[in-house]
This record gives structure tokens, C-alpha cells and sequence, in this order.
């Protein structure tokens, strides 16, 4: 047997295709969406997920504004940077590129930023939007993961998830997205402290590992024809790494390649929750 993939890269393109008009009937209306990215430093590979970010907006029609900042920069010089953003018209959503380096304060900085303009979905204002059930901008890797399994037809209603991981960014949010009744998902948040993995993995009908941990999902323990999505990234000496090891492939129904799966997708629906707040705010 060997598992259908579940291609990041072709959906987000369809998805770039269907935001393009949106965006052309924005800019027409005088409400052209704006994104700007803050980066702070030289780390390579936050610079190649910017530059990423900006080809993405060129391609749909965003405008895109780029502050790039040096390393040292101090505390209160960068919360003026996003004072500024929160005050310019022609951006109407950004983000701080993570991880920041370890003399900011970043939760002091990612609170700061204007929640109407909150582009990641993971401002306290947005989380907590999420929790209740109210309309905002949703954190971009969970979101692009539901997308991903929509458009190949995966079953999520009354769908047994395990997910691994309980991070911020992925894990906790993937838990309260696939809760809510749109997804109708039972959900299984593993992390660290749980007993018996791969007895929880081994009965999920969907399995999304956000652990960092590279090949803990190992082929044992998938059930036959279950959906796998590959959400780790570990540099390691050859190279990227994801938390599922390449032999589920041969059990799963479906996988997602890592490059080209979630992380495409995670930048796809950046560009989404822009085009909606702008959306939002000419409604
Ligand atoms: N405020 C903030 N928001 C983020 O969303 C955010 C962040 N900070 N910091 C870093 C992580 C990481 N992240 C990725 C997004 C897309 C790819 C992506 O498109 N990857 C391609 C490959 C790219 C390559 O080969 O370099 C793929 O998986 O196929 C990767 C990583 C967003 N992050």
C-alpha cells in the first residue's frame, strides 16, 4: 500500500488562485491589503521564509512592505517599528517573524501588535476569538492543515485526531480548531507527558505530528489508511527532518510530504487571514 499525498504546494496555488480577484476587488475599491513582515536579524532561514513570504504576495497581488531590523536592535526601538505599522493605512496586517532573539521581550512585542491587524492569528485577542467561537484571524499552520484535508476529501467529522505536540502555534490551536462543530473532529492532544503514544496514535483516523522530534511517528503505529501531515522541522546535519519516518507511507491513506505539505499551506492562509481582515473591514 502506499499513501496519497497531500500536495501543500498545488493547493496553496489553487488557493492563491481563488484570492486573486478577491484581492483585485479590494484594490479596486480603494482597499488594497497591505503585509508587512518584521525580521529581526540574519538567521538564513527565517531570511528564506520572509523572502518566501513576499514572492507569495507579488504573486496574488498584496502589497508588501518589509522591515528588516538589525540584531541588536533594543526593546523599545522595535516596539516603535510596530507602532508604526499599527498606524500605517497601507498595512492593514503584519508579522514578527519568530523566534526573536533572546534579549526581547516577545510576548510584550507580539501583544503590541493591533489584533485587527494581526496577520498570524496568534495574538492573545485572536486566541482567545477562537476559544469563544467569535470571527478572526486563525493561527496559519492548524488552519492550513484543515484546508489541506478539506481539498482531498478527508473525513474530519466524527474523525478520531491525534495530535502531537502542544505548542502554541500548532498542537494547542489544532485541538480547538478540529473541536468546533464546522470540523466535529474528537481530538487527542499528545505532548511529552503522555503515557502511551503509540497507543493513542494507533487508534486516530488522522495523525498530526508537531512534536520537533525527528521519525517519532514510526510506521507501527498508524492505522491502515489513516491521514499523517508532517508538521515537525529539525535542522540536522543532513539537512531538514519531520517527525513522521518515511516507511508510514506504506501504511498510511494519506501523507504529506515534508518539504511541500504544511508548510506551503501555512503560508497560504497568511495571505487568507490578510485578504479576510481587509475583507472584514470593508464589510
Ligand atoms: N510570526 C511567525 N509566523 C510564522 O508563520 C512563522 C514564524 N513566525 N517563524 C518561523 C515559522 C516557520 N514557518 C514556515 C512557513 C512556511 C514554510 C514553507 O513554506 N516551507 C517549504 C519549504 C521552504 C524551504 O525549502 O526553505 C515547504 O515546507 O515546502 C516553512 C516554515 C512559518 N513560521
Amino acid at each position: 500500500m502506499s499513501a496519497k499525498i497531500l500536495d501543500g504546494r498545488a493547493t496553496k496555488d489553487a488557493i492563491f488562485e481563488e484570492l486573486r480577484p478577491r484581492v483585485a476587488k479590494l484594490s479596486e475599491q480603494g482597499r488594497a491589503p497591505g503585509l508587512a513582515t518584521v525580521l529581526v536579524g540574519d538567521d538564513p532561514g527565517s531570511h528564506s521564509y520572509v523572502r518566501a513570504k513576499h514572492n507569495d504576495c507579488a504573486k496574488v497581488g498584496i502589497t508588501s512592505i518589509r522591515k528588516d531590523l538589525p540584531a541588536d536592535i533594543g526593546q523599545a526601538d522595535l516596539e516603535a517599528v510596530l507602532d508604526e505599522l499599527n498606524a500605517d493605512p497601507a498595512c492593514t496586517g503584519y508579522i514578527v517573524q519568530l523566534p526573536l532573539p533572546d534579549h526581547l521581550d516577545s510576548g510584550a512585542l507580539l501583544e503590541r501588535i493591533d489584533p485587527a491587524k494581526d496577520a498570524d492569528g496568534l495574538h492573545p485577542t485572536s486566541l482567545g476569538k477562537l476559544v469563544l467561537g467569535e470571527a478572526g484571524p486563525l493561527p496559519c499552520t492548524p488552519n492550513g492543515i484543515i484546508a489541506l484535508l478539506r481539498r482531498h476529501d478527508v473525513e474530519l467529522n466524527g474523525a478520531h485526531v491525534a495530535v502531537v505536540g502542544r505548542g502554541i502555534t500548532v498542537g494547542r490551536p489544532m485541538g480547538l480548531l478540529l473541536t468546533r462543530r464546522s470540523e466535529n473532529s474528537t481530538v487527542t492532544l499528545c505532548h511529552t507527558g503522555t503515557k502511551d503514544l503509540a497507543a493513542e496514535v494507533s487508534r486516530a483516523d488522522v495523525v498530526i505530528a508537531a512534536a520537533g522530534k525527528p521519525g517519532l511517528i514510526t510506521a507501527d503505529m498508524i492505522k491502515p489508511g489513516a491521514a499523517v501531515l508532517d508538521v515537525g522541522v529539525t535542522r540536522t546535519d543532513d539537512g531538514l527532518s519531520g517527525d513522521v519516518h518515511p516507511d508510514v507511507a506504506e501504511v498510511a491513506g494519506f501523507i504529506s510530504p515534508n518539504p511541500g505539505g504544511v508548510g506551503p499551506m501555512t503560508r497560504a492562509m497568511l495571505l487568507s487571514n490578510v485578504v479576510e481582515a481587509a475583507e472584514r473591514e470593508s464589510a
